[in-house]
């Protein structure tokens, strides 16, 4: 039970310059952060507003705000590789970081950038886009989030304490087993992903029910936005891939704590097991988080062309196909492993047919933009730029899933620029043109377009000059994770171009973020609730939306029904008169999601060290705040009618409806 804990060193990684620059800087930031608060008088406020907030609007905040964190850390981890392979004769990288790097950069991308950013704007926009007051389970809603984060932090933990896991994004046994990572960054690995992993599962859940059950009279399901019908695609598909990965976990975590050989060839284990097991979660998992994008473009696309969405229903049944058809693909990450001829031809047909309705969708997006009155802003560029890019990349998916090519390009760096190509073209693109198309949603004020526009060509040149050229690397053999090669290879010149291109992006952030700042400073205000002059009801109301979203339940006919509203005023047409103000009813914030998650990051800290002397009370903790729920009976509220049309009247000064 004192677990694996021999010395400070191996507690504290020392000896590395790089690790100990980030424990520097994290030891400063953490102190700059308190003397702030401290200074300032803002742990209440802290605590009350946010911390302890239930408000689907301010946790989808938060996920955005890790999420960027997340980004930049991940973009770190990609730089630092890029460098190394542009100097292959250097030790900029050793080996062993090497892995360490591209398995962090890998799982932070994908758990701990791609997703919360995707639950940040379903908490965001779907609420308002459906005429809800909230989501579903507004408690749970905010569990999911201090899961995902406390989950994220343990995992970010480990690269100053303990050691950064390096058996790859997905830790493949037997690489992944006690025997041959022993340290315990491989722990962190199983329990950041295990607590996160809760928490979606959870979002997932909170959202089917939230958009089945919460829509405004009159919203039929064919009559949903197209990103409430992309969110429940992909909550759906978590439903379905999150219990595989979270047994996943436990199976391996049993393997390496108690030996128990469910992945390892002896003792009548079997690690093909575990690889079919990961990819029944990890493909449905990339069109989980790709799906959103797909949704955001649909709103972007019809909003900027003034037109309705072309082909909605096709596009509704597009949606359900790939999410049906993403469970039937997974062995296509695995032709060269022996599965048999048969098999291989039945997951090369299944991923094939993927295309086409991502075609439907591709075709669709181009229909409506055909003939229509474009305005090229920020959200619209990116999205017009996900559309090519998209195209080559899905078009080198399907590629890869002619099983027999697959043997000459599975690992290879064709592989990789296929899959940042979908990555960075559909699902980065695709959340930027959500954050920047709902950002006078979320703030009440615009993002700067100028300062946009250098970004999104930053990123785009940049993007194209990282992965082109590796796909050529790829066909010349060049194989994924490795740190160096012979200059020989002749490989030298290409991946010194894609190094150039990566730092192309990163400028592209920098870019992002001053131009955040820089809009915060100008902050030029939207008092219309509609900057976009957008179709969908979450413009209907004052931008940000008050605590309550809705003071009366809009009623929808129309599938774009603030569209259509906006019309019959526009004729002179009368509307029907809104129901009197009635008491709102509100959930009241709550410390115990936080509190718990606390206790599960002890949990998790705990397992990683073998300390059960940690674990055991933290799990205690854990049941402790489940009782402490079950047991509290004053969990809501009501917002008194004055209050609301105090509101009301002070967010409509200076709107235009
Ligand atoms: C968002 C993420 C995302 C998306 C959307 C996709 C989409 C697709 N992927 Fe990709 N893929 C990944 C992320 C993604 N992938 C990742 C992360 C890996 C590697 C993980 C690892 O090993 O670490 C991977 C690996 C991977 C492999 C494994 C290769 C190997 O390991 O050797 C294969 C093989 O079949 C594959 C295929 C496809 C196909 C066919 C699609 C299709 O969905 C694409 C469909 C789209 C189009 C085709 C373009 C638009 C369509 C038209 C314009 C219509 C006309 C076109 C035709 C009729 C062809 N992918
Ligand atoms: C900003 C630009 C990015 C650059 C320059 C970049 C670069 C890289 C590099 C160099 C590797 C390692 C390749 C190898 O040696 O095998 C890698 C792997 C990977 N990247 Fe990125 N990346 C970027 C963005 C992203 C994004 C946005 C995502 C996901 C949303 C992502 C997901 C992954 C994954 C899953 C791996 C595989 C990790 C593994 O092999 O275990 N990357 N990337
Ligand atoms: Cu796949």
């Amino acid at each position: 039970m004192w677990g694996n804990l021999h010395s400070f060193s191996d507690f504290f990684v020392t000896g590395d310059p790089m690790i100990l620059g980030a424990q520097v800087s994290i030891a400063l930031a953490m102190i700059a952060i308190v003397f702030v608060l401290t200074v300032f008088k803002k742990w209440g406020w802290l605590w009350r507003e946010w911390l302890t907030s239930v408000d689907h609007k301010k946790i989808g905040i938060m996920y955005i705000i890790a999420s960027i964190m997340m980004l930049f850390r991940g973009g770190v981890d990609a730089l630092l590789m890029r460098l190394q392979l542009a100097m292959p004769n250097t030790e900029f990288l050793h080996a062993e970081h090497y892995n360490a790097i591209f398995t962090t950069h890998g799982v932070i991308m994908i758990l701990f950038m791609a997703m919360p950013f995707m639950f940040g704007l379903f908490n965001i926009v779907v609420p308002l886009q459906i005429g809800a007051r909230d989501v579903a389970y507004p408690f749970l809603n905010s569990l999911s989030f201090w899961l995902f984060f406390f989950g994220a932090m343990l995992f970010n933990v480990s690269f100053v304490i303990g050691g950064s896991p390096d058996a790859g994004w997905l830790a493949y046994p037997p690489l992944s087993e006690l025997s041959h990572s022993p340290g315990v960054g491989q722990n962190f690995y199983i329990w950041g992903i295990q607590i996160s992993g809760i928490g979606s599962l959870a979002t997932g859940i909170n959202f089917v029910v939230t958009i089945l059950k919460m829509r405004a009279p009159g919203m039929k399901l064919m009559k949903m936005p197209m990103f409430t019908w992309s969110v429940l695609s992909s909550c759906l598909m978590i439903l379905f891939a999150f219990p595989i990965l979270t047994v996943t976990m436990a199976l391996l975590f049993l393997d390496r704590f108690l030996g128990a050989h469910f992945f390892t060839l002896d003792a009548g284990g079997n690690p093909m097991m575990y690889i079919n097991m990961i990819w029944m979660w990890g493909h449905p998992e990339v069109y989980i988080v790709v799906v959103p994008a797909f949704g955001i473009f649909s709103e972007v696309v019809a909003t900027f062309s003034r037109k309705k969405l072309f082909g909605y229903g096709s596009m509704v049944f597009a949606m359900i196909g790939i999410a049906v058809l993403s469970f039937f693909t997974w062995a296509h990450h695995f032709f060269t492993m022996g599965s048999g001829a048969d098999v291989n031809a039945f997951f090369a047909v299944t991923t094939m047919i993927i295309a086409i309705p991502t075609g439907v969708k591709v075709f669709n997006w181009l229909f409506t933009m055909f003939r229509g009155r474009i305005r090229f802003t920020t959200p619209m560029l990116w999205t017009i730029a996900f559309i090519p890019c998209f195209i080559v990349g899905g078009m080198t998916g399907v590629l890869l899933s002619v099983a027999p090519a697959d043997f000459q390009f599975h690992n290879s760096y064709f592989l990789i620029a296929h899959f940042h190509q979908v990555l960075i073209g559909g699902v980065v693109f695709g959340y930027f043109a959500g954050l920047y198309y709902w950002w006078p949603k979320m703030f009440g004020f615009a993002l700067d377009e100028r300062l946009g526009k250098w970004a999104f060509w930053l990123w785009n040149i940049g993007f194209y000059v990282c992965f082109m050229p590796q796909y050529f690397l790829g066909l010349d053999g060049m194989t994924r994770r490795v740190y160096t090669y012979d200059f020989d290879m002749g490989w030298g010149p290409l991946n010194l171009v894609s190094t150039i291109g990566g730092f192309i992006m990163g400028i592209g952030f920098i870019f992002q973020v001053w131009q955040i700042a820089y809009s915060i400073k100008v902050h030029k205000r939207d008092t219309t609730g509609d900057y976009w002059d957008a179709r969908t009801l979450e413009w209907s109301i004052p931008s940000p939306a008050p605590l309550y979203n809705f003071a009366t339940e809009p009623t929808v006919k129309d599938v774009d029904d603030w569209w259509e509203t906006k019309q019959k005023l526009a004729k002179g047409e009368k509307l029907p008169a809104k129901p009197p103000l009635e008491p709102i009813h509100m959930p009241k914030n709550s410390a115990i999601p936080f509190i718990m998650s606390v206790c599960w990051f002890g949990a998790g800290f705990g397992f990683v060290w073998d300390w059960l002397w940690m674990a055991i009370p933290s799990m205690v903790g854990v049941a402790i705040c489940m009782l402490a729920r079950s047991f509290s009976y004053d969990t809501d509220y009501y917002i008194p009618v004055d209050e609301i049309k105090r509101t009301e009247e002070a967010a409509m000064k200076g709107a235009s409806v």
